[in-house]
């Protein structure tokens, strides 16, 4: 078992949250940052449905990331109840840190964000322009301009921080540019505190959730043009094989994916179930590696009707 780090009275702990349209880096800031692939990354929107937490340990502090969904104006109920996790969530941390792609202008998406933050008045927001390798180095100045302009007209003001934003970082997490950096500033940001976690946890998420992402990565791939955001998975049981020797341990995983029409369950069963099979075995290989033990994957794929729509099924769904 990890043990609690050692600290003193300048200890620093506490939780920071990214927040920022679909595709503005937020998962990928997360892994630089902890080091490790925790946070599920693709290069389609909404990916992250659950709040994963990575931890930075430093000898003087520990930071906690808890990574929210894309905060955006919600369409359906599944779409609000994300907004509702992200402002539940936005409550509780120590700063927020606000993704801003380099390589985009601030449009509407980025606005409104900006609008849900001053329901947070006292919450400290840094701006995280992200992505600045896509730039050259000449467009920069004109973003972050633009940046602290937003910062100033929606964070600004009585009772706010008068300045906007409390900072401005450019980063890079594919480069690993001023990632350090945006560490130093979050963590500064931390009260005063004994660490929260042992040294050396990464995640709490339960490990069926981290697994039933995966699953819904590799079932992604591929087709998501046809397939946008109409696949939930599920992990009924998880459970180490009996009489295997110590030395070869496998687990058996029983995980099913739900599909809302029987038109988009052929498509991920494929033709004679060969998309079945690949997804199995992406998965399959993902999950080992998160776990570190080989698995044997029972995967069923099942038609659950308007599953976005219908609360009863979001909460079966774990939403
Ligand atoms: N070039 C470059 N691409 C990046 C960088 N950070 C993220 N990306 C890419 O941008 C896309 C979106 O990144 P994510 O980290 O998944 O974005 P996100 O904000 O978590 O997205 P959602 O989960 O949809 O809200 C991916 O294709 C990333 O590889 C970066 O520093 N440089």
């Amino acid at each position: 078992m990890s043990e609690f780090p050692e600290y003193d009275d300048t200890y620093r702990a506490g939780f920071a949250t990214f927040v920022g349209r679909p595709n503005a880096g937020k998962s990928t800031l997360t892994n630089a940052l902890v080091g490790e692939k925790v946070a599920i990354t693709s290069s389609k929107p909404q990916t992250t449905r659950h709040t994963i937490r990575g931890i930075v340990h430093r000898p003087d502090s520990q930071l906690v990331l808890v990574d929210t969904p894309g905060l955006h104006r919600p369409r359906t109920l599944l779409g609000s109840r994300l907004n509702d996790l992200v402002i539940d969530t936005l409550s509780e941390v120590d700063v927020v840190g606000f993704c801003l792609p380099a390589d985009e202008k601030i449009g509407p998406g980025d606005k409104y964000i900006a609008g849900q933050l001053t329901k947070l008045p006292h919450k400290p927001v840094v701006a995280l322009v992200t992505k600045t390798d896509k730039v050259s180095r000449g467009s920069l100045p004109e973003q972050l301009i633009a940046v602290d302009q937003l910062g100033r007209e929606h964070l600004a003001g009585e009772g706010k921080q008068a300045e906007g934003f409390a900072a401005i970082i450019p980063v890079s997490a594919l480069e690993g540019e001023q990632v350090g950096l945006v560490a130093d500033e979050l963590t500064a940001m931390m009260p005063l505190s004994p660490p929260l976690y042992p040294s050396g946890e990464l995640t709490d998420e339960p490990e069926q959730v981290m697994v039933a992402e995966l699953i819904r990565e590799a079932a992604l791939e591929d087709v998501r043009e046809e397939l946008p955001h109409s696949i939930a998975v599920t992990v009924e049981e998880m459970n180490p094989r009996e009489g295997r020797p110590a030395e070869k341990p496998l687990l058996d995983v029983h995980a099913t994916i739900h599909v809302e029409r029987d038109s988009q369950k052929g498509i991920i069963i494929g033709k004679g179930g060969s998309r079945l099979k690949a997804i199995g075995a992406a998965a399959r290989e993902g999950i080992t590696r998160l776990l570190g033990t080989p698995i044997y994957l029972d995967l069923h794929v099942k038609v659950t009707k308007e599953w976005q729509r219908d609360p009863k099924k979001l909460n079966r769904l774990g939403f």
